[in-house]
Parts: structure tokens; C-alpha cells; sequence
């Protein structure tokens, strides 16, 4: 229901909301509804995000085959979206695992890169429809998590040889695939911050 929908009570608000049942009736009054008290509960998406200790038991709840992705996704673009909810399409359950700060600093983006600090995008892309898990990592490859996750599927972008991938060849050591979705062309998050800084002056 969206806020400000009647609906008849039902059992069962989640914490933080007042059922309307119990709520003043307020259409007599001039207050206006945004006094109504905020919702104080987190969003469920973040129930997405997992520590790796906590990552058999969340894993043996998602459907298989299981999807697996990495990567920092700092400021999330359209190539981005396309790219996860086509991995996503090729399974039934997709987990990213995303890079802690420490890590993309790492990979040679910039100085000042990640723009994002890893919560933020942890949650950016929990909120995602097409992702299932978010995992971050502390290496400057995944492929310790991927032995932890044991995918059906290792999926990469198109800016990346899939041939040529140590996580290509440890996805195949217990029978898994790997495959590479195609770019979406002129997205990227460094053209995007390149952009911004030009048009700052
Ligand atoms: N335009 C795109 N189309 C499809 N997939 C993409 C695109 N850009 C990135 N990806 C994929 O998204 C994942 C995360 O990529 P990444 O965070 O490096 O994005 P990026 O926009 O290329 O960032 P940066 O410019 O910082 O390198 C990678 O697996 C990558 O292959
Ligand atoms: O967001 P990026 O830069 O596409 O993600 C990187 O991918 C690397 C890839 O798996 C090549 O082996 C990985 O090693 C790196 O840690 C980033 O996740």
C-alpha cells in the first residue's frame, strides 16, 4: 500500500508504522499528513547484505542455479542495472560480491576512488530487484569468496576476457560456467565522474 492509501486494519504493521486503525482521525484538522510518525524500521532490503561468516545459511535459502558477480559498482549506471539483471536472468538467484574500500583502492581507479563508501553501495545495490546477496570482500580478487559461494554460474561484463579469468578456471574446477554479458555502451562510472568534473569547471 502507499503511504497515505486507506486500507482496512490488518493484523500485523510492521514496527514503526501505526496502523491507520489506530491513528487520530485527523480530516477534521488543518495538520497537514506529514506529521504522521515516519517509519523507524530499516528496510528490509538490507537484510541482503551478508558477512561471509554468515554466508552457508543465507546460501542454502536461495534457489539454485546461483549467479555469481563481482566488482565495486560506485556509482551505479544503466550498464550496471542491464548488466545484473541480465546475470540474474541466467539463474535463479544472483550474489554479488562487492569489493570493501580497502580493496577497490587497490585497483588503480583514482586516488579518490571509491566515490562511495562500501555500505552506501552495498545498499545501493541490495535494493536491486535482480540481487539476492551482497558480500563484500577484503582481496584484491574474489576468488576466495567464489570458493566460499561454490556458484552454478560466474558472470563478468564485457570489459573483461572471460577466458582469461583465474575465476574462470576455479568456477570450472567443481562444474561450474562462466560468461561474459555484453557491454552497454558508453556507461561507465569513470566516464560519468569524468563528466561531472568537466561540467564543474
Ligand atoms: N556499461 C556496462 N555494461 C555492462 N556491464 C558493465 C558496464 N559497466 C560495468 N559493467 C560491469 O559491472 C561490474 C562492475 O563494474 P565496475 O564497477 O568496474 O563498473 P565501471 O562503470 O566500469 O566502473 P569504473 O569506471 O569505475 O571502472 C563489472 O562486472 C563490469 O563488467
Ligand atoms: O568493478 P570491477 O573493476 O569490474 O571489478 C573487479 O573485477 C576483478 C575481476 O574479477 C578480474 O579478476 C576483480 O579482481 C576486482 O577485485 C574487482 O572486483
Amino acid at each position: 500500500m502507499k503511504f497515505g492509501e486507506r486500507a482496512a486494519p490488518t493484523q500485523g504493521t510492521p514496527a514503526g508504522v501505526r496502523s491507520f486503525a489506530t491513528m487520530p482521525d485527523m480530516s477534521s484538522r488543518s495538520t497537514p499528513a506529514s506529521t504522521v510518525d515516519a517509519p523507524t524500521a530499516p528496510p528490509a532490503f538490507l537484510q541482503k547484505i551478508v558477512a561471509q561468516t554468515d554466508l552457508p545459511p543465507a546460501l542454502a535459502l536461495l534457489p539454485r542455479p546461483l549467479v555469481f558477480t563481482n566488482g565495486v559498482f560506485d556509482i551505479l549506471h544503466r550498464g550496471h542495472v542491464t548488466y545484473l539483471a541480465q546475470a540474474r536472468a541466467q539463474g535463479a538467484s544472483l550474489v554479488v560480491g562487492l569489493n570493501s574500500d580497502a580493496s577497490a583502492r587497490t585497483l588503480g581507479k583514482g586516488p579518490d576512488r571509491p566515490l562511495n563508501a562500501q555500505d552506501d553501495r552495498a545498499a545501493v545495490l541490495a535494493a536491486l530487484e535482480s540481487v539476492d546477496l551482497v558480500v563484500l570482500f577484503d582481496q584484491s580478487t574474489p576468488l576466495a569468496l567464489l570458493n566460499l559461494v561454490r556458484p552454478d554460474l560466474y558472470v563478468k561484463g564485457g570489459d573483461y576476457a572471460i577466458e582469461t579469468l583465474a575465476e574462470t578456471t576455479l568456477v570450472r574446477s567443481w562444474g561450474g560456467h562462466a560468461m561474459a554479458i555484453p557491454l552497454v555502451a558508453g556507461r561507465s562510472t569513470t566516464a560519468l565522474v569524468q563528466r561531472i568534473r568537466r561540467h564543474r569547471g
